[in-house]
């Protein structure tokens, strides 16, 4: 299977420790072993503290979200450096898709200013025409409202490609740089056109994106093509 997982910079690296890092490297390299895998790496903390400080000193919109893209990169680095040894990681959708037909692995990062790397994991898996995305974030799944802000929210096992749509829409996630959604509203519409199967999941532990590639079996939301499911 061709998977296309999504690992949240607040999940990889909300500090800088090797051995999570360690233990994300050993659960995409184990799963390169049975399938192509490609993993787009966020920016996380590092990346809101670049962005802050280069709003304070009056930088542009796109001058902050390429300073995001500049940390998600080192990140993609980072985990690259925890499997395979150091690599640039590919700026574009098609050198990351050939490294993947190459090496049947690949990480990388942003691409373009005006996106989060959720959306880029969304178009690649598109691109590369994935069986599977995955978005290991911050929370467990995609709730009815942020479960950061709201105690009583409800999280959604099936989600409709379109409801997610709505949902992220509503939330008005195409705000500022270093802004707060479960997934971007471009990323949530890549998935909706695409049709990919997509699974967002608490990615704290690795082995939950292991288990749920493994076996299916896993915890969070599923956003189902538009037609086949139900909220
Ligand atoms: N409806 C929602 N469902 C889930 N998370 C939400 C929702 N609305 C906002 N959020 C926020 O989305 C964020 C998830 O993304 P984030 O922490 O940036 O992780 P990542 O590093 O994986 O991008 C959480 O901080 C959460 O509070
Ligand atoms: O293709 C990309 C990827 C990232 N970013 C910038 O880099 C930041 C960090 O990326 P990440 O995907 O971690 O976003 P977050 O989940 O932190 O919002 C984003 O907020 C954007 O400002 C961008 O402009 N284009």
């Amino acid at each position: 299977m061709k998977l296309v997982v999504s690992v949240g910079g607040s999940v990889l690296a909300p500090d800088l420790e090797p051995g999570r890092v360690a233990a994300y490297g050993d659960v995409l390299g184990t799963l390169a072993a049975d399938h192509e895998v490609a993993a787009v790496v966020g920016g996380g903390r590092v990346a809101r503290e670049y962005i802050d400080a280069a709003r304070e000193l009056g930088g542009n919109e796109i001058e902050l979200d390429q300073l995001g893209i500049g940390v998600t990169r080192l990140n993609a680095r980072l985990l690259g450096a925890a499997m395979d040894g150091p690599v640039k990681p590919p700026e574009a959708y098609d050198a990351a898709a050939e490294s993947l037909r190459r090496d049947g692995l690949v990480v990388m990062g942003g691409v373009v200013p005006g996106q989060t790397t959720d959306a880029v994991a969304a178009a690649l898996a598109e691109y590369v025409e994935a069986d599977l995305l995955v978005y290991a974030t911050s929370v467990p799944g995609v709730f009815d409202a942020d479960p950061n802000e709201s105690p009583d929210a409800e999280r959604y096992d099936r989600l409709p490609a379109a409801d997610l749509v709505e949902l992220v829409a509503a939330s008005g996630s195409l705000g500022s740089a270093g802004s707060n959604a479960p997934i971007d509203l471009l990323a949530a519409k890549l998935v909706q056109r695409s049709g990919i199967r997509t699974l967002v999941l608490d990615g704290a532990d690795p082995e939950r994106v292991r288990r749920a590639v493994r076996n299916g079996e896993f915890e969070g939301t599923e956003v189902v093509p538009d037609g086949v499911g139900e909220a």
